[in-house]
């Protein structure tokens, strides 16, 4: 595997945290991030766990923001084709001359662009050490994509991604993720995991796909109604609809109260479980009808 600190040295790069580079040089975290998705198989070696190079041979994976390579390097370990987007033209130009072979090959696509804006190509899964000043906006591209995730975050950002109903930091960000997937934190990381170490723990986040168990006819609704009460998370349900139909795009918030079970009305948002905000959702959007432009 590449020395993370050698490719640092051979792309003549040191992080620049105003382009949020803070690149992973911690060799045992590079090591197992890929091995938390499910179809990697892993066998202990004498430096930690030893990847199957056929693991996911045939699967592709999607990388934002390699950086210098170290876990794209970790990633083609498995037997996979992969591509990364890098928004930094240097260290796009440093991929390709450092895994020729690979982009020749056919097994390493390096796309060149802001991971908020490049269209995405199919793949089995992501696993990514994000820039954290878009991880929200590149985290909810990749969730409805309905692949399994394994993502690095900050570590306060990644507990209220997993966030239960009823704790302080369950939010818009925790229904959201749940709506999508199951969502845990399999390790958090030190800073000095990191060159230059940020300023924050952090902590990667495993997602498992899924189905929610509830139905919702308009997911861009859903999700506007949820972020809405959440800009009310200490009033009670009733007051929040009421108060945010300029964020919902309710015409009668009333009439949704009115139809609404109380028992759901006279919680705060924070005790509501998403199948509860999706039971809300529902009625709100058969009385204002389903015909509206999102
Ligand atoms: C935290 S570093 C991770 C680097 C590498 N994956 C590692 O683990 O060492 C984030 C990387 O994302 C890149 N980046 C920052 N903003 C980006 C964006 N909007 N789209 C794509 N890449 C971005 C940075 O240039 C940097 O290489």
């Amino acid at each position: 595997m590449r020395d993370p600190d050698e490719l640092l040295v051979r792309a003549g790069v040191r992080g620049n945290p105003d382009r949020d580079q803070h690149f992973l040089v911690d060799d045992r975290v590079l090591d197992r991030l890929p091995t938390y998705l499910d179809a990697v198989d892993t066998t202990d070696g004498d430096d930690g766990p030893a990847v199957d190079p056929t693991a996911l041979a045939g699967e592709h994976l999607l990388e934002i923001g390699p950086g210098t390579g170290a876990l794209t390097d970790r990633l083609l370990a498995t037997g996979a084709s992969v591509t990364v987007v890098e928004r930094d033209r240097d260290l796009v130009a440093f991929l390709k001359r450092e895994f020729a072979d690979e982009v020749d090959a056919g097994r390493l696509t390096v796309i060149e662009g802001d991971a908020l804006d490049v269209e995405f190509p199919d793949v089995s899964a992501s696993v990514s050490n994000l820039p954290y000043s878009v991880s929200s906006g590149v985290a909810f591209r990749l969730l409805p994509l309905g692949v399994p995730l394994v993502c690095m975050f900050q570590k306060e950002f990644a507990e209220r991604m997993v966030a239960e109903p009823g704790t302080s930091a369950y939010g818009r960000l925790s229904v959201s993720t749940r709506h999508y997937a199951a969502p845990e934190i399999v390790e958090t990381v030190p800073p000095e995991a990191f060159s230059p170490p940020p300023a924050v723990e952090s902590a990667v986040v495993r997602t498992r796909p899924r189905t929610p168990s509830y139905e919702v006819a308009d997911d861009a609704f859903f999700l506007r109604f949820v972020k809405a009460l959440f800009t009310q998370r200490r009033k009670t349900v009733r007051n929040g609809i009421r108060n945010t139909a300029h964020i919902s795009g309710l015409d009668d918030p009333d009439a949704v109260v009115d139809a609404a079970p109380e028992a759901l009305c006279s919680k705060r948002p924070d005790a509501l479980a998403p199948a509860e905000f999706a039971e809300l959702a529902t009625i709100a959007r058969s009385i204002e009808g389903n015909d509206r432009d999102d």
